[in-house]
């Protein structure tokens, strides 16, 4: 299996946005979790879609695990490789978008890179270098609240220049909207002065398709779904694949019992939850309890085992900011966020122990743990629920076929639940 366009995302929802983007531009895509094993059987496709765990990692596990990953993609073909990010920038002063964007860069013999969180679909726009996140700046935006990164700056050519070696520089509106040669006279030029690593304005599709015609010159480029857009459409464009991917029979039914788990604290999770709860049982956690001991797990188990079989259940640990910081100057921010994903995954895995065989997880960390204990191996992407987020089929899954959707916790419409549990039979 030769590949054309490889992936490494950050985390395992990000990677199945970018999937689900690639699909929906033309692109037969696999996502795989972590780098498969050799008896896994890939099926013939376009795009590698790598999930990795290692947004909140040490910059120096990221790099490790990034690095091993472009190696695989490398020798299945894959002549370019973009490493996927959250579309809000998620990331500290310590990393991990510079450091691993370097590491990649160096990989490949150095050049200049591309970074681009642009995700126009899911309101997400660079202008002069400022990341917006629907009409406010990103240091506005209900990222600054987040449990692991709060987000305090919108200028990311300073944000990647705190985690960055090498120089940072802007490739603005007015080069990009001029077109493809225009862009890359500006990436050159900025090159001659030393600057290897770009922040690029989009603000339309149309600026995806040039920062993907020119990114795909390059053997890497770090960006969100935006910029696999701009890749899938240039590669399409150059005949290089048949374009012709499809999602229908990827959610042919899986039958079990169906249920949501949340970690997400994100503004957009804690509205879905509470319209949600106007419809299905939802079982609020203590995070509180949760950090003290088993109990709250087991409680937990046993009020879905009492409940599933009548229906889809919800299981949430998410809270407002408040009360997450709260908790986190108790236990310290990594301490319980960790805690509350072991939490929330072994709940999780003994749900599917119980039947349950269409879940719906949402936060990206989340996801990763819940993921990671199921062990599931890889993914097929079917159709969109909401933007940037598909139905997912399980791959090579020692439980049998499963049907996920892997929330991203800033994703999805008031009614995402409802919507997601409607298309997995
Ligand atoms: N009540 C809570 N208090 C503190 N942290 C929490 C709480 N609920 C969930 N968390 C943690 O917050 C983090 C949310 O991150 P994530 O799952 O990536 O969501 P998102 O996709 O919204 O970023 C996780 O580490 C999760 O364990
Ligand atoms: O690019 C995006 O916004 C998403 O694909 C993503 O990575 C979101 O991360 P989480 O909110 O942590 O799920």
């Amino acid at each position: 299996m030769a590949i054309s366009l490889g992936s490494i995302a950050d985390d395992y929802t990000g990677a199945s946005d970018l999937a689900n983007t690639l699909t929906k531009n033309g692109l037969r895509t696999v996502q795989t979790v972590g780098i498969p094993d050799p008896s896994l059987a890939l099926p013939d496709v376009d795009a590698v879609v790598v999930s990795l765990k290692i947004r909140s990692v040490t910059a120096s596990e990221a790099v490790t695990a990034a690095t091993e990953a472009e190696r695989w993609l490398r020798q299945r073909g894959a002549g370019h490789v973009l490493y996927k990010i959250c579309s809000t920038f998620d990331s500290t002063d310590a990393g991990n978008i510079g450091p691993v964007t370097e590491a990649l860069r160096d990989a490949a013999g150095g050049g200049s890179v591309l970074v681009s969180p642009a995700f126009p679909e899911a309101g997400r726009t660079v202008y002069l270098g400022h990341l917006f996140v629907g009409g406010q700046p990103l240091n506005e935006s209900p990222l600054k609240d987040h449990p692991l990164n709060p987000m305090h700056d919108s200028n990311l050519v300073r944000v990647l220049t705190r985690q960055s070696r090498g120089a940072v520089g802007l490739v603005d509106l007015a080069a990009i909207a001029a077109g493809p040669a225009a862009a890359r006279a500006r990436l050159d030029a900025l090159r001659t002065t030393g600057v290897t690593l770009a922040i690029a304005d989009a603000i339309f599709e149309t600026d995806l398709e040039t920062l993907g015609e020119i990114a795909l010159e390059m053997p890497v480029a770090t960006g969100a779904s935006g910029l696999g857009l701009g890749l899938a459409r240039a590669l399409v464009r150059s005949g290089r694949i048949s374009g012709g991917a499809t999602a229908e029979d990827i959610i042919r039914p899986v039958g079990g019992f169906s249920a949501i788990v949340a970690g997400s604290c994100s503004k957009a999770t804690l509205r879905q939850l509470e319209v949600a709860e106007r419809s299905m049982p939802v079982l609020r956690l203590d995070p509180e309890r949760l950090m003290s001991g088993p109990d709250e797990i087991a409680a937990a188990i046993s009020w879905a085992g009492d409940r599933i079989s009548a229906g889809p259940v919800i299981i949430a640990a998410s809270a407002e900011p408040e009360t997450v910081s709260r908790l986190q100057s108790q236990y310290g921010r990594e301490a319980s966020g960790h805690a509350i994903e072991t939490a929330t995954s072994l709940i999780a895995a003994e749900l599917v122990e119980r039947g349950v065989r269409r879940l719906v997880v949402a936060g990206g960390e989340t996801s990763g743990a819940a993921v990671d204990r199921l062990a599931i191996p890889a993914f097929l992407i079917g159709p969109e629920i909401a933007p940037g987020v598909p139905v997912l089929r399980t791959v090579g899954n020692r439980q049998g076929d499963m049907l996920l959707a892997l929330k991203s916790g800033n994703f999805g419409g008031d009614d995402f639940f409802a919507a997601a549990l409607a298309m997995m039979h």
